[in-house]
């Protein structure tokens, strides 16, 4: 986790967003993300997450308050610019797809940057690797499935070697196999020092690889927590239309109100509360 008094690499100041029909989908929105944090934004459906990282790109500008990606004020930079320094991948891929094969995706911003093309040629081949694409590497986009169009995104914004990447909803319509290749590579955007903000309403990925939670429901920030504080506030989770994980759903009824002298917020925990240490752990559930 990021210390105290490390850089601020995205400071938003009492933003107000609204759309040009009059939905104000951002209402005082204040927060801060530090270099190398890995950051979650969670919140019922419509609460404004993706409207607030489209910020971060200056994609949207805001109506009101201000938004600093490394001190810049996105109103007085290019969205082109902010790109270089923060990667989004967006919910649906399709809004993100340009090139005629696998391939010229993933080099497309690469080329745009001017990176010379023995390094486009190895950071193409590396990040389709990654994400296990390369053998599509000269079919078209469109061909691939959902799922497969989803890594492709993050393909072409790991290639290019942001500083900041923000993944909305990530996980979603991967099957079991991708999502873990999903946990390695945040893993070793960890390794990297890479500052992490996930969209999502996937609770247990959240748990594996968060440090802090921003809550929001309706246009507002409405808790920022580490999850395990956050997932045992059963009030403020479901203002935000959020379940506690399961483990932490059953070790309340199993243990009602000794529920607090454990230490349970995942399979493990209740395992061990249950066990005492004497179980395989989750991998041989
Ligand atoms: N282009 C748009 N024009 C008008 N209103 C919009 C637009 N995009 C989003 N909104 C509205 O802004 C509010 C916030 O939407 P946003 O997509 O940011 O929510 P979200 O938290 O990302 O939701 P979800 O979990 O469903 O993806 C919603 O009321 C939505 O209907």
């Amino acid at each position: 986790m990021a210390g105290e008094g490390t850089e601020h690499v995205i400071r938003v100041e009492d933003v107000y967003y609204e759309y040009p029909d009059g939905v104000e989908a951002l209402r005082g929105v204040s927060m801060t993300v530090s270099s190398g944090e890995f950051v979650a934004i969670m919140g019922e459906n419509g609460a404004g997450k993706t409207t607030l990282i489209k910020h971060f790109n200056g994609v949207l500008k805001p109506t009101r308050g201000r938004v600093l990606i490394k001190g810049r004020d996105t109103r007085e930079h290019s969205v082109a610019g902010l790109s270089r320094i923060v990667g989004l991948v967006f919910q649906n891929p399709d809004h993100q797809l340009f090139g005629e094969t696998v391939y010229d995706e993933v080099a497309f911003a690469l080329r745009n940057f001017n990176f010379p093309m023995e390094v486009i040629e190895r950071r193409v081949e590396w990040a389709l690797k990654m994400m296990e694409l390369y053998r599509y590497k000269d079919r078209s986009p469109y061909s691939l499935s959902v799922g497969e169009r989803k890594r492709l995104a993050i393909a072409a914004v790991l290639a290019y070697d942001p500083e900041i990447i923000v993944l909305d909803e990530p996980t979603a319509g991967q099957d079991y196999v991708q999502k873990e290749k999903i946990s390695e590579i945040l893993n070793l955007l960890r390794t990297m020092g890479k500052t992490v903000v996930i969209v999502t309403h996937d609770i247990e990925f959240v748990m594996e690889h968060v440090d802090r939670v921003y809550l929001m429901s309706e246009g507002r920030i409405i808790a920022s927590a580490p999850p395990r504080e956050l997932f045992t506030q059963q009030a403020l989770l479901r203002r935000a239309h959020l379940l506690p994980p399961q483990p932490v759903r059953l070790a309340r009824v199993l243990f009602g109100e000794r529920f607090a002298e454990y230490d349970i917020y995942d399979l493990d925990g209740l395992l061990d509360a249950l066990f005492g240490g004497r179980h395989g752990g989750i991998e041989g559930i």
